[in-house]
C-alpha cells in the first residue's frame, strides 16, 4: 500500500516532529517483528516467522490466481459498462466520437482512459491481495528447502484453521448473543445533532441539559464522555407538558445524546459505512431555511440509512411571537395571533418545498400518519424551550417503536472511538461510545492506530464526576465495569496514534486477537484502498476515519480523483509526497485538508514548490476551492493554446491583391469559420514527382469586409479580403500558388486536441465533419 501512495499521518508528532507511516505493508509488519524475534533471539518465534512466511507464499500463490481472474472479469465489465455509457451519450457530450468512430475522445479531466478505468478498479480489491502482492516479491527472493516448504505449509494451514475456527466461535457467540435478544429489554437509543453553522445546535443540547441541571442533577442525568444520559425518568419529567395523561409509555431505559454536536461526531459514529446513532437531530433555523452544511447533513443521513427528524429552531424569532417557557409547540401556536400563525405556515412550507426538492417528503409532526415516508418536523426554540418537549417525545417514539430491532439489548460489545485526547495524568485516552454490551476495566481490546492495530488492556473506565464531587481531587470516576449505552474515557497503555472513528473490539476468551486486529485494519484498508492507482490524483488529509471517508465519497461524487490519502495534521512529508504530483499531473499538485491542521515547514515548502494546500472545516468548501482552482488552470491553459487552436475551414480564392510578404486575397469561405490567426495552407502536387505537397503560406492577419476589420467570417458570408504573413520566406502568387489553389486552415493532431480540451463548446458537429475531411489532407491519423 506504500507503493500506492497510501500514508496516515499520526494524530500526534511524533518525537522527530514528523508524523509516523501506517505500517499495512507485510515486509514492514513482517520486519517489524523479525527485529523483535531477534531481540528475543527466540528459536520459537523464528519457527513462527518462516511459518507466516510460507503461508503468505502461499496465499500469496492463491490471491494472484484471484485477483488475476477478478481483474479479467471487471475488465471485462468495466468494458461492458463502458460500452453501455457510451451508447448513452448524448451527441454534445460525444461529439467527436459521433462525427468520427476513429477518434478517441479523452474527455476531461474527470474522466478516465481505459487503463485508468482498470487501475481504478484495482483500488476496489480488498487490501489484503495488495498485502500478499507485497509479499510475494519479497519471498521470490528467499529460497526455502522443500521439506522447511511442507513444515511452514502445515504450520500455515493451522494458523489459517485456528484463525477460521476462531472467527466461527465468535460468529456463534454473535449469534447466541443475537438470539439472547429481547424486545421486553431494550437499550437506550443514541442521539447526535446535526445542522448547519449557527442554527442553534449548541443552545439546544443546553437548554436540554440545563433544565435538569438546574434541578440540581434530579432525574439523575449524567453528564458522560461525549454525551449525557438521561434515564428515562428525566425525559418522562421534561416530556410530561406534552403527555398530560400519562398514555405515551416509555420502553427505552433511557436516551444517549452525543455532546458534541456537527459532522465530526455523527461520522465518526459509524460501524462499516453505517451509522452507530440510531437517530439524529437535524437542525434548521425556520428563518433560513436549507443551508448548505444541512444538505450536507442529509447527504450523510442518507449515506449511513440514520433517521432523522428536524428541529425547526429559532421560531420565538417569527414577528410577534409570544413564548411560554418549555411548553408543547401546539398549545404555544395556539396561543399566538393570526399574524404569526401565518407567518409560521408560510415558512412551514417553504421548508417543505426544500426538503421536497432534496427529495425528502416531510410534514409538521403532529401531522405526519407515516413516520416511515414523511420526516418530521418539530419546531422548536432553544431559547425558551419550546417544542422541546414534543422533540424529546417524538425521538423517544420514533426509536422503540421503530427501531425495536437494532435497540434490543445485544451482550455483545460494540462501541466506537468517538476522540483521541492526551489527558494530564493519563496520557492518551480515547473516548468510547458504548452501545452494546459491557466493558470491564482489564479487558483486552483492539483498535485502529496509524501504525497498524492497537493491541492494549483498559487501564481505568472514566466517567465525569458528578457535579457535587467536583470539588475533589480527580475530575473522574473510575469504574470496575459499564453498561450500554454510555461515553466513557479509556485510560490504557499504547493508545497513540489511536484514530477517531475506529471500532474497538473486545477480545473474549474464545477470540484469536490476530483475527481481531485484521478486523479493525480492514476498516482503515478499505478506506485507503480507493485511491487511484493511475497516479494522478489529489492528496487529501482529514481528520478522523470518519470525516475521511465522508471527504473520500463526496469527492468521488464529485469525480475528483485521489491519489494520496491520510490521517492526521499535514506535514512536510504529506507535501512532498503530493509534489510528486508536480511532474505526473500538475493540475492534481493539490491537497485537499479537512478539519486538520497544517504544520508551518509543510505549507512553506507547499509554498516553495508550487503546490496548493486548501484547508476546510466544510467538505464542499474543499469542492468549491477545487473547482476554482481547475477552472483557472483552464482559463491560464486557454490563454496559452489561444494559437494552438485552429478552427477547420475551406477558402476560395476570388482575387489576388498582392502576391506575397504579405499575401493579400479576397476569398470566399466555403466551409467552416475563418478566424483571425488561422494557418493556412495549399495542398499542391509537385508537377515532377508527382508527390502531395503541403504548401504553408502563413497566418490571417487580419480580415476585412466593406474595409471594416471582422474576427470571423463564416461559410456562406460576402467574400472578405484577408492579409496573410508569414515569418521568413512566403509563397507567392503566380510561382508556388495559384489564384484556383483552394486553401484549408492548416490543422494538426495538437489543434485537434486543443479544441477538444478548451473550445468544445464553440465547435460545431459540422465543423468537426469538416476536421474528419481535413485530416487525410494533412496526413492525421
Ligand atoms: N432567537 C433564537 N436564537 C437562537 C436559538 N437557538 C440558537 N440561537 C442563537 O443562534 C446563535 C447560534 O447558536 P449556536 O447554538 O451556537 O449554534 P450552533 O448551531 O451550535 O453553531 P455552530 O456551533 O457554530 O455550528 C446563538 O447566538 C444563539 O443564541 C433560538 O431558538 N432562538
Amino acid at each position: 500500500m506504500i507503493a500506492a501512495g497510501i500514508k496516515v499521518g499520526g494524530l500526534e508528532e511524533g518525537a522527530d516532529g514528523e508524523k509516523k507511516k501506517v505500517v499495512y505493508d507485510d515486509k514492514k509488519k513482517k520486519a517489524g517483528r523479525a527485529s523483535k524475534t531477534q531481540q528475543k533471539i527466540d528459536e520459537e518465534k523464528a519457527l513462527a516467522e518462516a511459518a507466516e512466511r510460507a503461508r503468505k507464499q502461499a496465499e500469496a500463490a492463491v490471491a494472484e490466481a484471484a485477483e488475476k481472474e477478478r481483474l479479467a472479469k471487471e475488465k471485462a465489465e468495466a468494458e461492458a459498462a463502458a460500452k453501455a455509457a457510451k451508447a448513452e451519450d448524448s451527441v454534445d457530450e460525444d461529439w467527436e466520437q459521433a462525427a468520427a468512430s476513429d477518434e478517441d475522445v479523452k474527455d476531461s479531466w474527470d474522466a478516465d482512459t481505459d487503463d485508468e478505468a482498470q487501475n481504478k478498479q484495482q483500488t476496489k480489491l480488498p487490501s489484503r491481495t495488495k498485502q500478499q502482492s507485497g509479499s510475494e516479491s519479497e519471498s521470490e527472493s528467499e529460497s526455502e528447502s522443500e521439506s522447511e516448504d511442507e513444515e511452514q505449509s502445515q504450520q500455515r494451514q493451522a494458523e489459517a484453521k485456528r484463525k477460521e475456527e476462531a472467527a466461527k466461535r465468535r460468529e456463534e457467540a454473535h449469534q447466541a448473543a443475537l438470539a439472547a435478544r429481547s424486545a421486553d429489554n431494550l437499550r437506550s437509543p443514541i442521539c447526535c445533532i446535526l445542522g448547519h453553522v449557527d442554527t442553534g445546535k449548541t443552545k439546544l443540547l443546553d437548554k436540554i441539559r440545563q433544565t435538569n441541571v438546574q434541578e440540581g442533577e434530579a432525574g439523575g442525568i449524567t453528564q458522560q464522555i461525549g454525551a449525557t444520559y438521561f434515564p428515562v425518568e428525566a425525559i418522562k419529567a421534561k416530556t410530561a407538558v406534552v403527555n398530560q395523561d400519562g398514555k405515551f409509555e416509555f420502553k427505552v431505559p433511557g436516551l444517549l445524546i452525543i455532546d458534541t454536536p456537527g459532522h465530526e461526531s455523527f461520522s465518526n459514529l459509524r460501524s462499516r459505512g453505517s451509522s452507530l446513532c440510531n437517530i439524529a437531530i437535524l437542525v434548521v433555523d425556520i428563518m433560513h431555511g436549507l443551508e448548505p452544511q444541512t444538505l450536507e447533513s442529509m447527504r450523510l443521513l442518507r449515506d449511513r440509512k440514520t433517521p432523522f427528524i428536524v428541529a425547526l429552531n429559532k421560531i420565538d424569532r417569527l414577528y410577534g411571537w409570544k413564548k411560554i417557557d418549555n411548553n408543547g409547540f401546539r398549545e404555544s401556536l395556539a396561543l399566538q395571533n393570526k399574524a404569526v400563525q401565518n407567518e409560521f405556515k408560510n415558512r412551514l412550507e417553504q421548508t417543505k418545498v426544500a426538503f421536497a426538492e432534496q427529495g425528502f417528503n416531510s410534514e409538521l409532526f403532529y401531522e405526519n400518519k407515516s413516520m416511515a415516508k414523511y420526516v418530521s418536523l418539530v419546531p422548536t426554540s432553544a431559547h425558551t424551550g419550546e417544542g422541546i418537549p414534543d422533540m424529546l417525545k417524538l425521538i423517544i417514539q420514533l426509536t422503540q417503536e421503530r427501531m425495536v430491532g437494532s435497540l434490543m439489548y445485544l451482550s455483545e460489545v460494540q462501541a466506537t472511538v468517538l476522540e483521541v485526547k492526551a489527558i494530564e495524568g493519563f496520557g492518551m485516552t480515547i473516548d468510547v461510545i458504548l452501545t452494546n454490551g459491557i466493558l470491564r476495566e482489564g479487558d483486552r481490546i483492539v483498535l485502529c492506530g496509524v501504525e497498524g492495530a492497537i493491541k492494549t488492556n483498559i487501564r481505568a473506565l472514566l466517567t465525569p464526576a458528578p457535579m457535587r464531587e467536583l470539588r475533589l481531587k480527580s475530575a473522574y470516576v473510575h469504574n470496575k465495569e459499564v453498561k450500554a449505552a454510555l461515553g466513557v474515557k479509556i485510560s490504557a497503555p499504547g493508545l497513540e496514534g489511536a484514530i477517531a472513528g475506529s471500532r474497538l473490539l473486545v477480545v473474549g476468551p474464545d477470540d484469536d486477537e490476530e483475527e481481531l486486529e485484521d478486523e479493525v485494519e480492514a476498516d482503515l484498508a478499505s478506506l485507503f484502498s480507493r485511491v487511484s492507482k493511475s497516479g494522478r490524483g489529489v492528496s487529501v488529509q482529514a481528520s478522523t476515519l470518519g470525516s475521511l471517508e465522508a471527504l473520500l465519497d463526496f469527492l468521488k461524487q464529485c469525480k475528483i480523483p485521489v491519489a494520496n490519502v491520510g490521517i492526521g495534521p499535514v506535514y512536510k512529508r504529506d507535501v512532498m509526497q503530493c509534489g510528486t504530483m508536480l511532474e505526473k499531473s500538475p493540475d492534481y499538485a493539490v491537497m485537499l485538508c479537512f478539519d486538520v491542521k497544517v504544520d508551518k515547514e509543510a505549507q512553506q515548502y507547499a509554498e516553495d514548490q508550487g503546490i496548493k494546500i486548501f484547508t476546510a472545516d466544510i467538505i464542499y468548501h474543499l469542492f468549491d476551492a477545487f473547482t476554482k482552482h481547475m477552472d483557472e488552470l483552464i482559463e491560464k491553459k486557454k490563454e496559452e493554446s489561444k494559437l494552438l487552436a485552429v478552427f477547420p475551414c475551406v477558402l476560395a480564392p476570388v482575387a489576388v491583391f498582392n502576391k506575397t510578404s504579405p499575401i493579400v486575397i479576397g476569398v470566399d469561405v466555403v466551409e467552416g469559420q475563418l478566424k483571425l490567426n488561422t494557418p493556412l495552407a495549399a495542398i499542391k502536387t509537385n508537377p515532377t514527382t508527382g508527390v502531395k505537397e503541403i504548401v504553408s503560406i502563413g497566418r490571417v492577419t487580419s480580415i476585412e469586409r466593406d474595409h471594416k476589420q471582422i474576427p470571423v467570417c463564416k461559410k456562406g458570408q460576402p467574400s472578405v479580403a484577408i492579409k496573410i504573413e508569414m515569418g521568413g520566406h512566403q509563397p507567392t502568387y503566380g510561382r508556388q500558388l495559384e489564384e484556383k489553389d483552394m486553401l484549408y486552415s492548416m490543422i494538426s493532431r495538437a489543434s485537434i486536441d486543443c479544441l477538444k480540451e478548451f473550445y468544445r463548446k464553440d465547435v460545431s458537429n459540422d465543423e468537426w465533419q469538416l476536421i474528419i475531411k481535413l485530416k487525410p489532407l494533412f496526413d492525421i491519423h
